[in-house]
């Protein structure tokens, strides 16, 4: 039997990638370089397989045994390291004999310029397509949210592989259909996938995920801080907040397994296990790319920025042991207990406005990349595909879908009367949280910056104008008149007793 496609690349990504498509009905080739995750694949295949149907996966010893067993044109998944790995996997294909009707698709967390590169430099020996993967180990198994972009005529072959394997969400509800069985796929709903664009606009808008699930993240991380700081509740306690909120506005996947997180106990110590994490985040690139773009592209996503900050200050334990006994700090907030009610629901609305400020950055640097790319991105459907099985999950993007269903050209979120509205409802909360947070002294960048960058966009007027002044005094780098036609450049001669102006 030939088989239908093909992975390498069977870490846990791969291995579960290939499980979901078997599952699905396809004959898989699997190889991988160390061949004990070849066998442990198929084993786990056959063992997790329901006792009617037939053997769906091929072990592969080398990656001409793999074209050799594959119906053509191939579709071969790559499920490797960014970097290097792709490439050198891609040459070993080459060798191997891979031919140009053939598709290669990158599933890997790749930059999105070196997708972009490798689309053209191996356009002559075979198609390279991509799709960036969301949902960790578990979504990769029973249904991740999928990001395909690349040559449209690669797409048309795996498109029917990626709709039976992605997260499916329900149409009328707009609400995940998720179960978790091996052999038994669910097969009905919308799946959470779609063609987003051109090589390397889908790698873009996974970064531009991730960097939204690093402020997400963040923004929760912050509120755990404040609620046991700010008012001392217990790890338990926080977690039964978070409970709460998941049933709400703020329901996420994120939201529900932090409440879990905070709940679990240590099974050394039986203390809460949170409190024997080391305080030290890592990070594997993606949201340093999103923070790295939007300042090059020059969109500003303070709060995707400020979470990988947050991470990168979390890496400076001793300095921050040192520093705690120098520096200076206001007295402990004390607050009866109504006060301690309000503060928590304060912080509800706070971390639901800062939410919808942090996906606004995200969407707007997509939108402004993609002007600057020639991409023609569809927002609606890149908030549906994220409705389920990503990270991000939550019940809110059903909320931005219907915001760009009703106007695609949406320049920024928070035009959205749907949003708009509710921060009006809200944003009182979200004020008196940064407020009271800074008072007592405890770090919330992302719930402050989503607040600046608010503000900031309520200005008419912003204290720009002082700053060309003061570009113009110190480097004569000029400035436009609020009175004379947008272009046109003014320096007055600062330095000069007569200060004469002059348009150039
Ligand atoms: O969408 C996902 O499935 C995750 O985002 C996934 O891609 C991975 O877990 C992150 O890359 C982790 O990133 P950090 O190690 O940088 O937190």
């Amino acid at each position: 039997q030939m088989s239908n496609i093909g992975v390498i690349g069977l870490g846990v990504m791969g291995k579960n990638l290939a499980l979901n498509i078997a599952d699905n009905g396809y004959h898989v080739a699997v190889f991988d370089l160390d061949h004990q995750k070849v066998i442990a694949t198929v084993e786990q295949e056959q063992a997790e397989r329901l006792a009617d149907k037939a053997p769906r996966m091929l072990a592969c010893n080398n990656i001409s045994e793999m074209l050799n067993n594959l119906a053509t044109p191939r579709v071969i998944v790559l499920s490797v390291p960014a970097g290097a790995p792709v490439d050198g996997v891609c040459q070993s294909l080459i060798e191997a004999g891979i031919e140009p009707q053939d598709i290669v698709v990158d599933t890997g967390n790749s930059l999105w310029t070196d997708t972009v590169e490798r689309e053209k430099n191996y356009r002559s020996q075979f198609k390279f397509f991509s799709s960036a993967v969301s949902g960790g180990e578990v979504g990769a198994r029973f249904g991740p949210s999928l990001m395909p972009s690349g040559d449209e005529s690669a797409w048309k072959y795996v498109a029917p592989v990626w709709s039976a394997i992605a997260a499916k969400v329900d149409a009328e509800t707009g609400l995940p259909i998720e179960r978790f069985e091996p052999g038994n796929p669910v097969t009905q709903g919308e799946p959470c996938t779609a063609y987003i664009g051109p090589a390397g606009s889908g790698h873009y808008v996974k970064m531009v995920h991730n960097g939204i699930e690093y402020a997400d993240m963040q923004l929760i991380c912050e509120a755990y801080q404040l609620l046991s700081e700010a008012i001392g509740l217990s790890a338990q306690q926080v977690g039964d907040i978070f409970k709460r909120w998941n049933q709400g506005s703020l329901n996420s996947y994120l939201m529900g397994i932090s409440a879990e997180v905070l709940q679990q106990q240590d099974p050394l110590t039986g203390k809460p296990l949170v409190e024997m994490i080391l305080d030290k985040a890592g990070q594997k690139g993606t949201g340093l790319w999103t923070a790295v773009s939007s300042l090059q592209i020059g969109c500003p996503a303070p709060t995707i920025a400020e979470a990988v900050y947050a991470r990168a200050v979390s890496t400076q334990k001793d300095l921050r042991v040192q520093l705690q006994h120098k520096l200076a700090g206001p007295q402990e907030l004390s607050l009866t207990d109504s006060e301690k009610a309000e503060f928590i629901d304060n912080l509800e609305a706070a971390l639901y406005c800062a939410k919808v400020s942090c996906y606004a950055q995200g969407f707007q640097l997509m939108a402004m990349n993609a002007k600057e790319q020639g991409w023609t991105l569809n927002f609606a459907e890149i908030a549906k595909i994220w409705r389920a099985g990503c990270i991000i999950r939550a019940t809110f993007l059903q909320s931005i879908t219907k915001a760009y269903q009703q106007d695609p050209q949406l320049a920024n979120l928070l035009m959205a009367d749907s949003f708009n509205q509710t921060i009006a409802e809200k944003h009182l909360g979200w004020r008196k949280t940064v407020a009271q947070a800074v008072m007592a002294g405890i770090p919330a960048p992302c719930i402050s910056s989503a607040l600046a960058y608010y503000d900031s966009y309520r200005c008419e007027t912003l204290p720009a104008n002082l700053l060309q002044g003061q570009r113009d005094f110190f480097g004569a780098h000029t400035f436009e008149r609020t009175d004379k036609p947008a272009g046109e450049k003014y320096h007055l001669d600062w330095s000069a007793p007569q200060r004469t102006l002059s348009k150039l």
